[in-house]
Order: structure tokens, then sequence, then C-alpha cells
């Protein structure tokens, strides 16, 4: 694994002032950089829209006039507002315009000074609002952190193999570092960079993901990029991009290694330079954005196939998070299937707490080619079907399961083109048999029992449905020893789940 940087050097706090008489701007400036706080300043509304919008971290304060020749003071405090609600606002004032002031502070502004006014009462005021803006960062920080205890984000980490991954995550989280997760379609990249978004000083800000293979060359660069208004055909407005839109958050390129390679330059150098520039634009624009990068793909033969270029490759796998494949996850998949099902039964509104043994175990040996995705599905669908408190075997795919594929459908009501009521309450009988049997422990006498009819009767329905046991078998009715039979969908009989696919 590559070093990780693993602190970011501390920021100067840096404020924005806003006011169209150059000699008052110049004032302020000089007066809080004696402070060690580093002073944007724009002469009026539309430049300061421009530093709000431009500069990759929200800023903790702003100080603002209220009536300038291009606008009003209250348009930089609602935008100032929408981009971070920890930021602070203070407006100057002449006394004519008190009633204003006030109506700003209505708006959500912490205070307005009237003109003239001394640079230290300003400054007496920005450190109260400083000190303000930084405990609602601390508390946008804490309930970040509050939610990493989350039960759905804890489960991530079941295993032991996961334990290793949950090692790295909590190391590497609070950092910006640049990380690369790999792994099988369905084994958790996705989660597993969201709980780096959500675990790090980044969890108030936006998490977005694009599928780098979705869209054709041209899209893509705009959808990641932006572009300026008129670009070129269609675009009627001016966009963003992802990039710009998650400024301050997390951006995740899913499927990387399907990006197109005039797009690899592009990222390279937003990578590089952090800056990004949209189609059509003459400058390119600063985005302060953590980038983390997934792929299913073997990256490292496609940088050898000159497929997918070898800077952006180091540039991406600063820090590489391999995702073990459900199969190799001893643990796991009881766990999660647990879990799904409990998650499940509350959604679906049923009463179903929980898996058979048999079941567990049918899970256990199955390969799971589509990984926690897939086992996510089948309990879906178990917890759809189940008639009982309990997922058994007969509830499981015949894939898992080993047990012969259904002949029709389960229905409750007559679909409009009518179905084949023989097949539909065989169906009925077979999942009923399979339940009883389980419940019964495989033993056919009490499972007859359960079920209402003769030892004969089921012996004969067991047959039908290719569910008999071998001969002998009869012998052993009476110690219940019997496990049911696993036949194939040819009705051929194999050993058990685990056996047969190991
Ligand atoms: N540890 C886990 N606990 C609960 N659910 C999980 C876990 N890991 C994955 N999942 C669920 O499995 C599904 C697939 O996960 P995710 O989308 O993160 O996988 P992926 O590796 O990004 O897949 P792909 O490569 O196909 O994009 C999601 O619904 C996710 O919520």
């Amino acid at each position: 694994m590559a070093s990780m940087p693993l602190s970011v050097p501390p920021t100067p706090t840096k404020i924005l002032v806003i006011d169209d008489e150059p000699a008052l701007r110049q004032v302020l400036e000089i007066a809080f950089r004696r402070q060690g706080i580093e002073v944007v300043a724009a002469p009026g509304v539309r430049a300061a829209m421009e530093a709000l919008q431009q500069n990759p971290q929200p800023f903790p304060l702003v100080i603002t006039d209220l009536v300038m020749p291009d606008g009003s003071g209250i348009e930089v405090l609602t935008a100032a507002k929408q981009r971070s609600a920890a930021t602070e606002v203070i407006v100057m004032t002449a006394h004519s315009s008190v009633e204003n002031a006030l109506d700003a502070m209505k708006k959500g502004a912490y205070d307005f000074v009237g003109k003239p006014f001394s640079p230290a009462e300003v400054i007496a005021l920005a450190q109260k609002a400083l000190e303000k803006s930084s405990i609602l960062l601390e508390n946008q920080r804490l309930r970040a952190q509050i939610s990493r205890l989350e039960p759905a984000e804890n489960d991530i980490f079941a295993s032991p193999a996961m334990g290793r991954v949950a090692e790295i995550v909590g190391k590497i989280a609070p950092t910006r570092t640049t990380v690369l997760i790999t792994g099988e379609s369905g084994t958790g990249k996705e989660r597993v960079a969201r709980a780096l978004h959500d675990r790090s000083d980044r969890a108030g800000k936006p998490f977005l993901v694009v599928n780098c293979g979705a869209l054709p060359e041209a899209l893509m660069e705009s959808e990641l990029f932006g572009h300026e208004k008129g670009a070129f055909t269609g675009a009627g407005t001016r966009a963003l991009g992802l990039f710009r839109e998650a400024d301050g958050g997390t951006v995740l390129l899913d499927e990387v290694g399907e990006l197109p390679a005039s797009l690899q330059v592009k990222l390279l150098r937003v990578l590089q330079e952090r800056k990004v520039r949209p189609v059509g634009a003459a400058a390119e624009i600063p985005v302060d954005v953590r980038v983390l990068a997934a792929t299913n793909r073997d990256v490292e033969s496609d940088v050898r196939e000159n497929k997918f270029r070898q800077d952006l490759y180091y540039r991406l796998n600063v820090i590489r998070i391999e995702l073990p494949p459900l199969r190799d996850r001893p643990g796991d998949v009881a766990r999660l299937a647990e879990r799904f099902v409990r998650r499940f039964a509350n959604e679906l509104g049923k009463d179903v707490r929980g898996l058979t043994t048999d079941a567990l175990r049918a899970l256990d040996a199955y390969k799971f080619p589509g990984n926690v995705r897939e086992l996510e599905n089948m309990m879906e669908r178990a917890v759809a079907l189940a008639s009982g408190p309990a997922i058994g075997l007969g509830d499981l795919p015949a894939q898992v399961s080993g047990l012969s594929a259904s002949p029709a459908p389960f229905l409750s009501e007559l679909p409009p083109e009518g179905c084949v009521l023989e097949d539909v309450l065989g169906e009925v009988e077979r999942r009923l048999i399979l339940q009883a049997l389980e419940r019964s422990g495989g033993v056919r006498k009490a499972a007859a029992k359960l079920l209402g009819v003769t030892f004969r009767s089921l012996r004969y329905r067991l047959a039908k449905h290719g569910l008999d046991t071998d001969t002998a078998d009869d012998d052993d009715d009476a110690d219940g020893s019997i496990v049911p039979a696993q036949p194939t969908a040819g009705g051929r009989r194999e050993s058990s789940p685990r056996e047969a696919r190991r």
C-alpha cells in the first residue's frame, strides 16, 4: 500500500468583506490582517457572489455593506447562508438604513454595525461571530460522528476481513486522501465510499456519485466539469458539473476504469491542481472536493494495456481498499442475512424473525456471485414469500436451497391471464410440506401429523414433488433422523447444499 498523508495543514481563517467604498475595504483588510485573518475583498454584490461560489471552503464570516450600486447586501446574506449554515454575516449600514439592518437580522445576520465605525469595533464583533461559526462547524462535525454509530454503518465491518477494511476506513476517513476502492460488483464499494465521507468533516456536505461509463464522452465531460451557456448545441443554461456541485464534499467516481481517455487527462488535472475548466469556459475554477474512485475492473491490467493512464492510476491509488467477495467473508453471510430479514420484515410488515439453521447452512455454502447485493435481494424475496416466523430452505431460490425450481408461482389472486390451478395448488402443497419437514426436524411421521395427512399420503406427495428420500430412510422414521432430500431440478438427490457446491 502506498504511504498515506494523514494530516492536512491548517489554513488561516479567511473572511469576505464587501463594500463599494475602496477606502473602507482597505481599512478593514489591514485591520483584519493584523489579527492574522485573511480578507477577500469584493467591491459589490456580483463580485461577492462569485467569491462565495468560487472559494473552495465556505467563508466562516462575511461582512457586507447593505446598499450597493449593483444590489443589496441581503442577496449576499442569503447566498452565503445557502452555501453554509455555519457562515455568519455582519452587515454594515448607514444610520438612515437601520430598518434594513433589522430586516437583515431577521433573515439570519449575526449583527450589524452603523457607519461610521472604528475598525476595533468591527473586529470585536467579528471575533464573536467567528467563534459562533466555529461552534456551528464543530456541531456539524459531531453530528457526522454520531451518524457513524448508527447500526446500518456498523454492520459493514462484521467479519475479520472487513475488520481490516474498517481499520483503514477509520484512519483515512478524516483526511483528504484520494482512495481507490476495488472489489467485485455488489461487495459494498459505494457503501465504503459513503462511510469515508460520513466519517470526515465533509459529512455535512454533498456526497455525489457518478458512473463513469454511463454517458457518452461529450455528455460525461459536462456532467463532471460543467459547461457555460451556449458551450454546445443544447447547452441552453450554464451547468456547474459534479465537481462544483459537490464543493466542500466528496465525489465518488464509480467504474472509473470506464472513463474515456480524454477525460482521464482532465480528471488528472483536477486531482493535481484542484481546478476544473467547464466546457466552453476560458478560465479554470478552483474546487475543494475529495475524490474517491471505485472499480470492479482489473485497473492494473488496463494500465499495462494502455487503456488507463498510469499517472492517473497513481494519483487515484494513493490508498487502496480492496473489498473481499462475500464468499471470502466467513460469518458475514449469516449476520447480513439476519439483518436484511429484520429490515425487510419491518418494511413489508411481516412477522418474520430470522432464518432456520438449514437455510443459514445453505446460504453459507452458496458462492454469491452477486455478493451482498444478491444476498440482499434474496432476503427481500424470501421475506415476501415466507409464511412462517423463520425463513426456511423452501423460501430460498432453487440454486441456493438445492431444491427443485418451482413449477408454478405462488398465487394468492387470479392473474388477468388466468392460471393452471393444479400447478398453483401443487406449489402451495410443496412449500407446506417443506415447512412441515423443517419444523419436524425431518421426521416424516411428525410432518404428516402437522399437515393433517397420513404417513402414506405424505410419502406419495413427497415422491410427486421429487422430495422423497431413499426407501431405506423409511426405517429411520421412528427415530426422527431423516433430513429432507435435496434433489436437483432434475429430481436427482445431492448430499447437501454445502457439499454439492464446494
Ligand atoms: N456491509 C453491508 N451491510 C449492509 N448492506 C450492504 C453491505 N455491503 C453492501 N450492502 C448493500 O449491498 C448493495 C450493493 O452495495 P454497493 O452498491 O455498495 O456495492 P458496489 O460494490 O458499489 O456495487 P457495484 O460494483 O455493482 O456498483 C447495496 O444495496 C448495499 O446497501
